[in-house]
């Protein structure tokens, strides 16, 4: 029985997976060896130490030297040292670029139940300083509706599901949009969505609603004198971005935020990519959506399940990390500088995401 307190209607397809899968041995990637594991975080996420700037503020701990350097932080350079290119090589060891390894990637995959996710900003399209302005390419969309037709594809982004429809524009896809706080499933008619079966539909935040739409009209207000700024209302949550604010004034910018969050302690500050994201107090996350779709779709105790996460952000570790322990399919971050992360691959830069279109190959 589904945990999460969601409709969902099982169709005969989903039905008979969920009968055909009666071994919940875990899947591992069997041949060739996988890479060596990145060392596990010490600890719970929050706890670890480079992960210090993806912090509660309104409930403890707060493990922060200063916001202004994690702020920092989520804005890496583009210089590489000597130091950091040869972190770069030993990096790339523990994460192989999944473009090397796709031959391999095919041949693990092979006769598994490919589940396809996808982040939408840094991984489908390339990071822009307007949010308005992240348009995916057409070849990209090609690729991802090319996976559509042959294994369940969804989106699962940190915007709200209409503005990352209106990128995607493809109907055949779920979505999980606001970090995982609202799911939906494809659209009538499309081949997922068979006769008897209803989209699914989940929204575990949907109460912080009316909260949601308050604190993003007063950060709206409080920030407005600080040049450059952008609050983004994303339906269940609320980003404020300072990829276009002066350095000088991130320290004033974050200090107004936090006032702002001071009266709402159901609310909590994480970190993006040069964004403040403002998020309720609950627990769920993308990881818990990729288990909530992967339960939705039949394969919740499926052993031969072969789950592929893309994403480039920190809150995409929350899914790599549900990978890892689950120890099915693999995590890839789009990452051109060496990270820590839950992934076990990687690929350099979005536009690497459509070697996946050979995916089909596996059928
Ligand atoms: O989960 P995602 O789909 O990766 O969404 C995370 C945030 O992405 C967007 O912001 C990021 O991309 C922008 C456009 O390239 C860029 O300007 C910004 O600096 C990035 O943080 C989106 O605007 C946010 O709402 C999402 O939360």
């Amino acid at each position: 029985m589904c945990p999460y307190h969601v409709v969902t209607i099982m169709t005969k397809q989903n039905l008979s997976n969920a009968k055909s899968c009666v071994n919940p041995t875990m899947f591992m990637v069997e041949k060739p060896p996988p890479p060596p594991s990145p060392p596990q975080p010490r600890g719970s996420y929050i706890n670890n130490i480079s992960r210090k700037t993806l912090v509660e503020i309104n409930g403890e701990p707060r493990i922060m030297k200063s916001w202004v350097d994690s702020m920092r932080a989520s804005s890496p350079t583009h210089h590489m040292s000597a130091n950091l290119y040869e972190d770069k090589t030993s990096w790339m060891v523990h994460h192989p670029s999944a473009v090397d390894m796709f031959e391999d990637i095919i041949s693990v995959s092979k006769g598994k139940k490919i589940v396809m996710f996808l982040d939408y900003d840094g991984t489908l399209s390339p990071i822009v300083d307007d949010p308005d302005q992240a348009f995916m390419s057409h070849d990209m969309r090609g690729t991802v509706r090319k996976l559509a037709r042959y294994f369940p594809t969804a989106i699962v982004s940190g915007r709200c599901i209409d503005k990352v429809y209106n990128f995607v524009q493809l109907a055949e896809l779920y979505y999980a949009g606001s970090h995982g706080m609202d799911i939906k499933g494809p659209s009538k008619g499309s081949k997922y969505s068979k006769k008897g079966t209803q989209a699914v539909l989940y929204q575990p935040a949907s109460k912080f609603l009316p909260m949601i739409v308050e604190v993003y009209k007063e950060l709206l207000d409080k920030t407005k004198s600080i040049e450059g700024v952008r609050v983004e209302n994303n339906k269940f949550c609320v980003s404020v971005h300072f990829r276009c604010v002066d350095e000088k004034k991130w320290g004033e910018l974050s200090q107004q935020v936090r006032l702002v969050l001071k009266e709402y302690p159901k609310l909590k500050l994480c970190q993006g990519r040069k964004v403040l994201e403002i998020r309720p107090i609950i627990k769920w996350d993308k990881g818990k959506a990729l288990q909530f779709l992967l339960q939705s779709l039949g394969y919740a105790k499926c052993n031969d399940v072969f789950p592929i996460y893309i994403g480039d952000d920190r809150t995409d570790e929350d899914a790599f990390k549900v990978l890892r322990e689950r120890r099915q399919g693999l995590g890839i971050l789009v990452s051109k500088t060496p990270k820590d992360t839950h992934a076990s691959y990687s690929l350099q830069e979005p536009s690497e995401v459509r070697i996946f279109k050979h995916l089909s190959k596996v059928h």
